[in-house]
């Protein structure tokens, strides 16, 4: 037989979202209080500091040529915090590598001018102010998947969407890049699921029953390849719509839509909360390194 000939594979089976069913939580600390879990029920690797050899990771990832998008939203006096998120961006964020930021702002003169390494990109995209910061917030989905439909599928392979209150401290590499990507909330990594706040009205289209749910997922970091992010920002925008028509505003707005979809749709790789941490909180030992932190900030001030 010819060995140069074409194999006819099996054409790919389409993905069906995971059914409502009954499994023990995977707990982060399932092991000790210091020793992270590593892999989730279904297989996707939980990236934590030791789980990966980053000089291997480089040697792989660095002839591939990538290109990685970063969303990240600065409306209103939150445009205060481009300077700080931009800088360490630049000093941690996957140093080395093609990466292009797309800033959305109601306010394209407030967004510094921060120099960049070679090969980085800085897109300042206008958008409208919303009146109330709910609303600032949870559009987000919307016009994330607007802009990859429109512009980003072209120009990038992967990537993350970001909340800009928040600095990078340590590097932030190609050990995150995957299919479709979610970071632990620092707030609920040692919480039963019964406790996480997701939405608990059934009316809501992130509703999530007693027993359901993984990890509670922040809404500051998501990511992946640049299609499944917007099939992901897709579909939260689909039950955010849904619960407008509905006169519903979910208990923690997109991230709560983020959580339900993630439940039915489960990432393929986890990032510890190294990857959203909280500056209020002191560093547990079972984290060995902060790379990307929320800043104390004056929530009234900001929002008014
Ligand atoms: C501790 C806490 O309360 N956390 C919740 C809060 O996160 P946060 O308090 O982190 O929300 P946030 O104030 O950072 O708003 C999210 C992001 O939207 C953008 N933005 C928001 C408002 C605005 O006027 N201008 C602007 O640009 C900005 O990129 C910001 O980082 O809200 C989120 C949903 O939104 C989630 O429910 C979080 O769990
Ligand atoms: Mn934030």
């Amino acid at each position: 037989m010819n060995s140069n000939m074409k194999l006819q594979y099996k054409e790919e089976k389409p993905f069906q979202p995971v059914a409502q069913s009954q499994y023990p939580q995977p707990k982060l600390l399932e092991q000790s209080p210091t020793e992270l879990l590593t892999l989730t029920p279904w297989l996707a690797p939980i990236v934590s500091e030791g789980t990966f050899d980053p000089e291997l990771l480089r040697h792989m990832y660095q002839p591939l040529n990538l290109t990685i998008g970063l969303t990240v939203f600065a409306v209103g006096r939150y445009t205060c915090f481009l300077q700080h998120f931009l800088e360490s961006a630049e000093q941690f964020f996957m140093h080395g590598y093609r990466v292009h930021y797309y800033i959305f702002t109601d306010d394209p003169a407030a967004v510094p001018r921060v120099p960049l390494g070679a090969g980085r990109h800085l897109s300042v995209i206008p958008i409208q102010k919303h009146a109330r910061w709910e609303e600032i917030s949870t559009r987000r989905m919307e016009t994330i998947s607007q802009h990859i439909a429109r512009r980003a599928h072209r120009e990038v392979d992967y990537l993350f969407c970001l909340d800009v209150d928040m600095v990078f401290r340590n590097p932030w590499g190609p050990e995150t890049l995957g299919d479709l990507v979610a970071a632990i909330h620092p707030g609920y990594y040692a919480v039963s699921r019964r406790h996480f706040p997701y939405e608990r009205r059934p009316v809501s289209a992130a509703f999530v029953a007693d027993g359901e749910g993984d990890f509670y997922y922040g809404g500051a970091v998501f990511g992946g390849r640049v299609a499944r992010v917007y099939e992901f920002a897709r579909g939260c925008h689909m039950g955010i719509l849904a619960d407008k028509a509905n006169g519903i505003m979910a208990a923690w707005q997109e991230e709560s839509h983020l959580n339900r979809r993630f439940i039915s749709h489960k990432p393929s790789k986890v990032l510890s909360p190294e990857y959203l941490w909280d500056d209020k909180k002191p560093q547990p030992p079972s984290l060995k390194l902060i790379r990307f932190s929320t800043l104390d900030k004056d929530s009234d001030w900001l929002r008014s």
